[in-house]
């Protein structure tokens, strides 16, 4: 189902109105690109290791994307995926800046697994403003502005209250598996599971399990090894649908630090961190 116009319109207003537009336009034709590769043939290459996977298509979004944004708003900053991956600093400043992952779920996209998403996230004086995700597949747009709700397909989400014994917790494994970061990442789970969790799910993108959260559908997430461009739009959807964003170390959210938890509430986010032992991934600004 294709989010409506007029839902859209509905909203309308804010200070960064044309941005959001902007990238609301671009997630939608990021994600007929991505739609029609999916079942192509693709060359795939790696990045940091044998399971950190690119493609031509996230190579072709994301030069989409940024030339269209670069075009229309050449004094804005940017951070993307693939531009950081071929050695661009990710530094995030005061000036308006996109912060764009092209493909989340590249694994996915290339196994031809249906779980893929664009994600567009825009930051003024380092505060999030707003995020669109789109579930290219599936068709949903997931937008939040700050201030303004977060919705999928123009149904505003709320999170839904649920304590840890009742949770649904959703993760993703980063792209590290050397036997330590797996021990780790595997006991991490088990500790979740010990609480009492009805379950943990990895889906294969960390964007789309952060939407699933703000709409409901899972309790809490938690990972390490993930980057400011899976978190920056999924930040303010969840904020927005009422959830929290925090550090594993139970501290305010560090867009830069490749780690994060998420939940609907405080007390549950506090929880999830108090289970888990680090794994250091480093720090995309320091890169
Ligand atoms: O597909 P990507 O854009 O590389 O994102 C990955 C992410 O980097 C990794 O940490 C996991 O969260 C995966 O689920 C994402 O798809
Ligand atoms: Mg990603
Ligand atoms: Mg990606």
């Amino acid at each position: 189902m294709k989010p409506s116009g007029e839902d859209r319109a509905a909203r309308a207003g804010g200070p960064w109105e044309e941005c959001f537009e902007a990238a609301v336009q671009l997630a939608l034709r990021a994600g007929q690109i991505i739609r029609k590769a999916l079942s192509e043939e693709k060359r795939v290459s790696t990045k940091t290791s044998a399971v950190d996977l690119v493609t031509e298509t996230d190579q072709a979004v994301e030069a989409l994307i940024l030339s269209e944004l670069q075009e229309r708003f050449p004094s804005h900053r940017f951070i993307a995926e693939e531009a950081a991956a071929a050695g661009a600093k990710c530094v995030l400043t005061p000036s308006p800046t996109w912060i764009v992952d092209p493909i989340d779920g590249t694994c996915n996209f290339v196994h031809r697994f249906p779980t893929v998403a664009v994600s567009i996230g825009f930051a003024v004086n380092q505060e999030l403003e707003f995020g669109v995700i789109y579930h290219c597949t599936e068709e949903r747009l997931y937008t939040g502005q700050r201030g303004r709700g977060a919705f999928c397909n123009g149904q505003q989400l709320q999170f839904r209250e649920t304590d840890l014994s009742k949770a649904l917790v959703l993760t993703e494994i980063g792209p590290r598996r050397d036997p330590a970061t797996l021990k780790l990442f595997l006991s991490n789970m088990e500790r979740l599971l010990r609480t009492g969790a009805h379950g943990v799910r990895v889906i294969g993108s960390s964007t789309l399990a952060l939407c699933h959260l703000a709409s409901g559908a899972a309790d809490a997430y938690y990972q390490f090894g993930l980057h400011c461009w899976d978190l920056a739009a999924a930040t303010v959807i969840i904020r927005e649908a009422g959830g929290i964003v925090m550090d594993t170390s139970g501290g305010p959210l560090d867009l830069m630090a490749c780690r994060v938890v998420a939940a609907g509430t405080r007390e549950m986010a506090t929880l999830v961190a108090q289970a888990l032992q680090t794994i250091n991934y480093g720090r995309d600004d320091e890169r």
